[in-house]
């Protein structure tokens, strides 16, 4: 007997060839073990670490709140869990603001700390020099470009980005810097369209319409475990929260009415 052999691992030169070769790329968010888990098995190739986990799992009404030693955490079960994909973390609010040091350090910490493979950071143009920095120094960045919802207090709120020049110059600068892929968040998808021609890594969109080599969302939203709004780009594909609902009223119903626990779950 023979252990099954495990899933090859996905790497950055995956996803180019995904690119270069007309294919495309699927990403989820993940925040803990079993989701991570299910979501590898299902063939899910990038994990997202994202600081979304403020809004979807702690509760707050915007990304910022969420700590680099929280992230860490967060990436610690992911990466434990992820056998085939490949796994991005994000850089919280304001460890890519800050001196470039400083993002390396942090930024380090996850491929030391952690089984994750890469950064994805919010900006383009402006953030160039610390994605050449952080490249040159070993750590695979993701640039994010669009609508960033760390920079939601400067733009009064989450809204559809339309400058075409300014966000295929940041794409453009991103790659040249040395990042791997660039995420488009919530841009028409003409605007998507030329981005995505300008450049040659790969592109990953949300909110930006089919023009892109991959597709990601908030899984929560995806599978509909959400307690507040989704935004009008998500496709609830299930209703988890139902299922979860209907579960919990049904356990409590049996402890209620002494059907649980039943003879074959109780020790004698
Ligand atoms: N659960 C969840 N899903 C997400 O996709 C997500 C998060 N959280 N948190 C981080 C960011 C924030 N995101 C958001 C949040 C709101 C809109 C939104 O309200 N969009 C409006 C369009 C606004 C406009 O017209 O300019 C919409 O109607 O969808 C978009 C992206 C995407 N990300
Ligand atoms: C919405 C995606 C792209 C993200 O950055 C996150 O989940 O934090
Ligand atoms: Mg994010």
């Amino acid at each position: 007997m023979t252990a099954p052999t495990p899933p090859e691992r996905l790497t950055t030169r995956t996803l180019q060839k995904r690119r270069d070769k007309g294919g495309s790329i699927s990403m989820l968010t993940a925040y803990d073990y079993p989701t991570a888990k299910v979501l590898d098995e299902a063939g899910i190739d990038v994990l997202l670490v994202g600081d979304s986990l403020a809004m979807v799992v702690q509760g707050h009404s915007t990304t910022l709140p969420v700590t680099m030693d929280q992230m860490i955490y967060h990436a610690e079960m992911v990466g434990r869990a992820a056998e085939r994909a490949l796994v991005v973390v994000d850089l919280p609010f304001p460890e890519g603001q800050l001196e470039i040091g400083r993002s390396i350090r942090s930024a380090a910490r996850v491929l030391k700390e952690t089984q994750c493979h890469a950064v994805k950071l919010e900006g383009g143009a402006e953030q160039a020099a610390r994605i050449d920095a952080m490249v040159t120094a070993g750590i695979p960045v993701m640039a994010h470009v669009g609508l960033r919802p760390q920079n939601v207090n400067v733009d009064g709120g989450y809204r559809v980005q339309r400058d075409q020049e300014a966000l295929v110059a940041d794409a453009v600068a991103a790659e040249q810097a040395g990042a791997f892929a660039v995420l488009i968040e919530c841009v028409p998808e003409l605007v998507t369209k030329a981005i995505h021609d300008a450049i040659r890594v790969p592109t990953i969109g949300i909110g930006a319409g089919g023009n892109t080599t991959g597709q990601v969302l908030v899984t929560h939203d995806l599978i509909g475990l959400t307690a507040g709004y989704t935004p009008k780009f998500v496709r609830k594909m299930a209703s988890v929260a139902e299922i979860v609902r209907d579960t919990a009223a049904s356990f409590h119903q049996a402890v209620a009415d002494g059907s649980f626990p039943g003879p074959d779950e109780t020790f004698r």
